[in-house]
């Protein structure tokens, strides 16, 4: 796996990451949604940096002007629901980008300190040939992650897959890392060092799809 850990270089990103980390600040859920976005424009602005660039010329009132323009075609896949903003900001840079949403969710059978990955909503167009990019932006233990992953296979076999994520626990990474196809790329903005028994990254920020949206009842 390719690892693009963003914050080891000092950047704006690390104001935007702070935010959602700060308990103050998280208050405000728009504000936190914004930043998750913001991550996302900048997660995925990296990530073109990667992308195929064909020449072309583009005509302006002027005269012509030659422009090597992204040739990828992408699909941005975002797991429900914390992935919402994280897929808003990918897709703020990524126009004609077509687009893919599936929910993985933690269920708690008999106690709180165990779970399985629950997928049940997938919404997919045909992945065969084009550029997977699979965003969520909390990276645990990596069960998602993985879970969405497979539950994409039956849509075909994309060129390259680039997973999106803003915060990820050392472990999950390790785990993303043991699963998935060496060239695959990891766009990650902060990695913590550990998960706590509920398998909550540590620090982190808490829960991502609670503070973007509202706390849900378990059901
Ligand atoms: O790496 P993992 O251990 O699988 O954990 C990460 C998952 O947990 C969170 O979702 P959550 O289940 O809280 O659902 P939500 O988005 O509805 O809040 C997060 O958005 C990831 O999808
Ligand atoms: O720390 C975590 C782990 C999973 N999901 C979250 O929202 N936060
Ligand atoms: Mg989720």
């Amino acid at each position: 796996m390719k690892i693009h850990h963003l914050s080891e270089q000092n950047s704006v990103l690390n104001t935007f990451i702070s935010e959602i980390r700060n308990v103050e600040i998280q208050n405000d859920s728009m504000r936190f949604r914004r930043n998750i976005e913001r991550i996302g424009e900048i997660l995925g602005y990296e990530m073109s940096k990667h992308f195929n660039y064909k020449a072309s010329t583009i005509k302006t009132p002027l005269g012509d002007c030659s422009i090597n323009l992204l040739e990828n075609n992408v699909v941005l896949c975002s797991i429900l629901r914390a992935g919402v903003p994280l897929h808003n900001g990918l897709l703020n840079y990524f126009d004609t980008a077509e687009n893919a949403f599936i929910s993985a969710y933690r269920h708690h059978k008999h106690d709180p300190e165990s779970f399985e990955i629950v997928v049940e909503y997938l919404a997919c167009p045909s992945l065969e040939n084009k550029t997977l990019v699979l965003a969520d932006p909390m990276l645990a233990t990596g069960q998602s992650m993985l879970a969405t992953f497979e539950a994409l296979k039956p849509f075909g076999t994309p060129k390259e897959v680039h997973l999106v994520s803003a915060i990820g626990a050392q472990e999950g990474v390790d785990f993303i890392a043991d699963h998935f196809d060496k060239n695959t790329h990891l766009w990650i903005a902060a990695i913590d060092k550990k998960l706590n028994e509920k398998g909550y990254i540590m620090p982190g920020l808490g829960d991502a799809g609670d503070l973007a949206f509202g706390e849900k009842l378990q059901h």
